[in-house]
Parts: structure tokens; C-alpha cells; sequence
């Protein structure tokens, strides 16, 4: 395959003439390890392409690598006409990947700031989320990485953040029990001295 100089858009790597990232061989190889222990065949036409297929595919899951999620809380609003209670957004769906399992986290999150004196833009506190999210996981220090994030570049009165998921490695694998969520918090600042801020925010989110 030929290939251009330079990384592609996300910056994950160098890309060929097709704009896809060039796979490296070993790379390739390992996933071909993988599928004849799982009892296939490699070499059969339908399981040609899909090394690179999959190579790619984790390159994507695992995007958040390539990124330092604070940089989207640099761009702050100070007009904000005096407000100063929560700002929340909720139901924010994302998807992760366990470190156990390297297997499929499903879920969504709620977020909280109490801001002072000034906000961000409020698609910015997803893309803290999936910046943290894009990586291997386990739900407790993804919740922890988010809410830190937000303390620490916002400087709020307080954070909570809330996240509810599945995991695949419970319903596809191992216990095999479906339907059951996960469910972790994280509270800050205000959140966890208050209690009355507190049962408002998770009221707000849902869980009241
Ligand atoms: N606390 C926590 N545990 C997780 C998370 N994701 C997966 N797990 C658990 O990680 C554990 C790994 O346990 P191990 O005994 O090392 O691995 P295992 O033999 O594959 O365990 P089983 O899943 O019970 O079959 C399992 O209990 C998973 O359910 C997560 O985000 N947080
Ligand atoms: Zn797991």
C-alpha cells in the first residue's frame, strides 16, 4: 500500500493512499494470532481484510490517547449575566472499553459544575467525557478523570458527575447476566460539603 506523509486527521498515524491509517504487519499479525486461537482460519477469504479492519476499529475506540481532554475547557464564556447555579448535562450516551476485557462499555453520564464566574461551552463537558471515555476503562477512574478534569481547568464551587453503564464482560461473557448497571458518582467541591446541593443536583440528574 502506498502511503502519504503526514498523520491522518486525527493524528493517530500515518494513512495511505485510500486516507485510512497504514496498519503495521506485526500489528496485523497479532489479530491473526487471536482469531486462530479463537478456532478460525485467517487465511479464508471472509477474514482477509478484517486484521486491519480490527486494528483500525481499536485505533478508533481508543482515540482518546491521541488527546488531552482539558484542552476543550480552554475556550471560557464570563458573560454569563450573573448566573451562578448548576449547569448540567445529562444523558450524555458514550461507549468505553473495560481494561479486564478490553470489552464494550455501554452507557451514559450526567455532569454537573457550579460555575464561578464564568462557563464553557456545554458540548465541551461530553467532549471531556469521551476524551477519557476513548480509552481502556474501568468505570470508577472514568468517572474520577472526569470530574478532576472539570475541578481542576473550570475551578468551580463544585463537580459532580454520575455515570450508569453495561458492561459487555458481565452480559457477553463470564456471569452472563444482562440488564444489570453499573452505577458510580463522583462528587466535589460544593456536591460534598452540601448536602442540600447535593440531593438538588442528583435530583436534577434524575436520582432524586
Ligand atoms: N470495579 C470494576 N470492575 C469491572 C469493571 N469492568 C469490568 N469489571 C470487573 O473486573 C473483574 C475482573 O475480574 P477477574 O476475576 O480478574 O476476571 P474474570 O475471571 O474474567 O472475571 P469474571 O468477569 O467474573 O469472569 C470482573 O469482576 C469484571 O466484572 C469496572 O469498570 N469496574
Ligand atoms: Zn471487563
Amino acid at each position: 500500500m502506498s502511503s502519504i506523509d503526514g498523520p491522518d486527521e486525527d493524528g493517530t498515524g500515518p494513512v495511505g493512499a485510500d486516507g485510512k491509517i497504514i496498519v503495521p504487519e506485526n500489528v496485523q499479525e497479532a489479530i491473526r494470532t487471536l482469531i486462530r486461537w479463537s478456532g478460525d482460519d485467517p487465511a479464508r477469504e471472509g477474514l482477509l481484510d478484517t486484521p486491519r479492519r480490527v486494528a483500525r476499529a481499536w485505533k478508533e475506540y481508543c482515540q482518546g490517547y491521541g488527546e488531552d481532554p482539558a484542552v476543550h475547557l480552554s475556550r471560557i464564556f464570563e458573560e454569563v449575566g450573573g448566573y451562578d447555579e448548576v449547569v448540567l448535562l445529562k444523558d450524555i450516551p458514550f461507549q468505553s472499553h473495560c481494561e479486564h476485557h478490553m470489552a464494550p462499555i455501554i452507557g451514559k453520564a450526567a455532569i454537573a459544575y457550579l460555575p464561578r464566574d464564568h462557563v464553557v461551552g456545554i458540548s465541551k463537558l461530553a467532549r471531556v467525557l469521551h476524551g477519557f471515555a476513548r480509552r481502556l476503562q474501568i468505570q470508577e477512574r472514568l468517572t474520577a478523570e472526569v470530574a478532576q478534569c472539570i475541578w481542576d481547568n473550570l475551578k468551580p464551587h463544585g463537580v459532580a458527575v454520575v455515570i450508569e453503564a453495561n458492561h459487555a464482560c458481565m452480559t457477553a461473557r463470564g456471569v452472563r447476566t444482562p440488564g444489570v448497571g453499573m452505577v458510580t458518582s463522583r462528587m466535589m467541591g460544593t456536591f460534598l460539603k452540601d448536602e442540600r446541593s447535593r440531593k438538588e443536583v442528583l435530583s436534577l440528574m434524575g436520582y432524586g
